[in-house]
């Protein structure tokens, strides 16, 4: 059998992780297409891609899968586009935008039966752009959403993935207005809210110049996706615009409901704002099955020295325990600082606690 021939539009942070990960598998053949030349030439340098394209609408020609790596408005003008191509076989076309009903809107109005679209959105990112941060493994873990048409035939659906079963994620099938209702609860509007944050600061700064160097560890968590690309993100909000208008003035009423509350200092019902919102927030991740991944925290003091980290990494190596993800959550000179380890399972998290345990580190678990 013949390689599989998939045409990647758009090599950036993400279209560049899809094809680093496809490219690792050698039934797989990757013609490369970008209107950045040097997001090209990188890909070709590094073996990401085995060809590039200066002409996407005749490399779908040759094409068996095309996934639009694109920012979502561009996507929509490359589908536009390829409807418009002559293919003489069946070609499956995916994207990977971060909202989907304008895409599935786009998708509904293909008229070339040699096209069969399916929505796409890995769910995984970073804060970074571009292909020079792509990495093959972004996906592994993370929910990838598929957005099939009503009249896609299971082969189809099954075909694409396959072809991207070597990312390691887990696949949920939605409808794009689902998938842009819940996307924006739990992704898009939380950036605009930190964004809101930072410029808080921001503007207090004029007033109290220390302002930055009281910023604790709980604000840079919760705006650590401000430092995203503002692009992208302008674009994805433009898209979800309706649900984002939705959304704010939900915010807005319950902000002034608890200005209120706060006002005249009804004590028990901002305690129990609290608390509840407490308790959801405790039991994000544990399900195993859910949209966010379960995860297993482990919390390591450390001091602020050359070196205490990768002494706690290498601990953890030697056992053999594999580590999902490392986050340094304060440091400052001299000062103790908390390194997060997530472990993939219970088990991990558990052989981890008592081997560093045992070379004398303050550990905590959040249950
Ligand atoms: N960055 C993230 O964390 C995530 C982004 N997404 C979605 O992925 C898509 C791409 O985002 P990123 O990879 O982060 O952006 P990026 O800026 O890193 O990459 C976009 C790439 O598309 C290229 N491009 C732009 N217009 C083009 C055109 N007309 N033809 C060909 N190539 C073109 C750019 O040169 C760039 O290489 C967006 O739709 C976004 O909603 C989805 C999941 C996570
Ligand atoms: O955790 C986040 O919200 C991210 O910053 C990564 C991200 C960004 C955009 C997406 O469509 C999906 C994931």
């Amino acid at each position: 059998m013949g390689k599989r021939k998939i045409l990647m539009i758009g090599l950036g942070l993400i279209g560049g992780s899809l094809a680093k990960n496809l490219a690792q598998s050698d039934k797989n053949y990757i013609i490369g297409y970008d209107t950045d030349k040097k997001a090209i030439d990188y890909a070709k340098m590094n073996g990401i891609v085995d060809e590039v394209s200066t002409s996407y609408s005749e490399a779908i020609k040759q094409s068996d899968f095309v996934i639009l790596g694109t920012p979502i408005s561009q996507t929509i003008e490359i589908m536009k586009k390829i409807d418009g191509v002559r293919i003489d076989h069946n070609v499956i076309v995916t994207d990977v935008s971060s909202v989907k009903e304008p895409i599935m809107e786009a998708a509904k109005s293909l008229s070339n039966h040699n096209i069969t679209f399916v929505g796409g959105h890995p769910m995984a990112g970073s804060h970074k752009r571009g292909i020079t941060a792509a990495k093959g493994h972004l996906f592994e873990n993370a929910i990838f959403v598929l957005t099939p048409l009503l009249n896609c035939s299971s082969k189809h659906l099954e075909s694409l993935q396959q072809l991207l079963e070597n990312t390691k994620s887990h696949f949920v099938i939605l409808h794009p207005d689902e998938h842009d209702e819940m996307t924006g609860v739990v992704s898009h509007f939380p950036h605009l809210i930190a964004s809101s944050l930072v410029h808080q600061a921001k503007k207090w700064e004029h007033t109290h110049a220390y302002l930055p160097k009281l910023a604790a560890g709980g604000f840079r968590d919760i705006t650590r996706i401000a430092s995203s690309n503002p692009v992208m993100w302008q674009d994805i909000f433009y898209h979800n615009r309706s649900k984002m208008s939705q959304l704010l003035t939900d915010w807005i009423a319950e902000m002034s409901e608890l200005k209120r509350l706060l006002e005249n200092n009804d004590k028990n019902r901002i305690i129990s704002y609290l608390e509840q919102a407490k308790e959801y927030r405790d039991g994000l991740g544990k399900k195993e099955k859910g949209a966010i991944p379960a995860f297993h925290d482990l919390y390591v003091d450390i001091r602020d020295q050359s070196g205490a980290i990768a002494t706690v990494v290498q601990l953890i190596a030697t056992e053999n325990i594999s580590i999902n993800n490392i986050e340094i959550l304060e440091i400052r000179d001299g000062i103790t600082g908390v390194l997060r380890l997530s472990f993939p399972t219970k088990d991990a998290q558990l052989q981890s606690y008592t081997l560093l345990g045992k070379h004398g580190y303050e550990l905590m678990i959040d249950e």
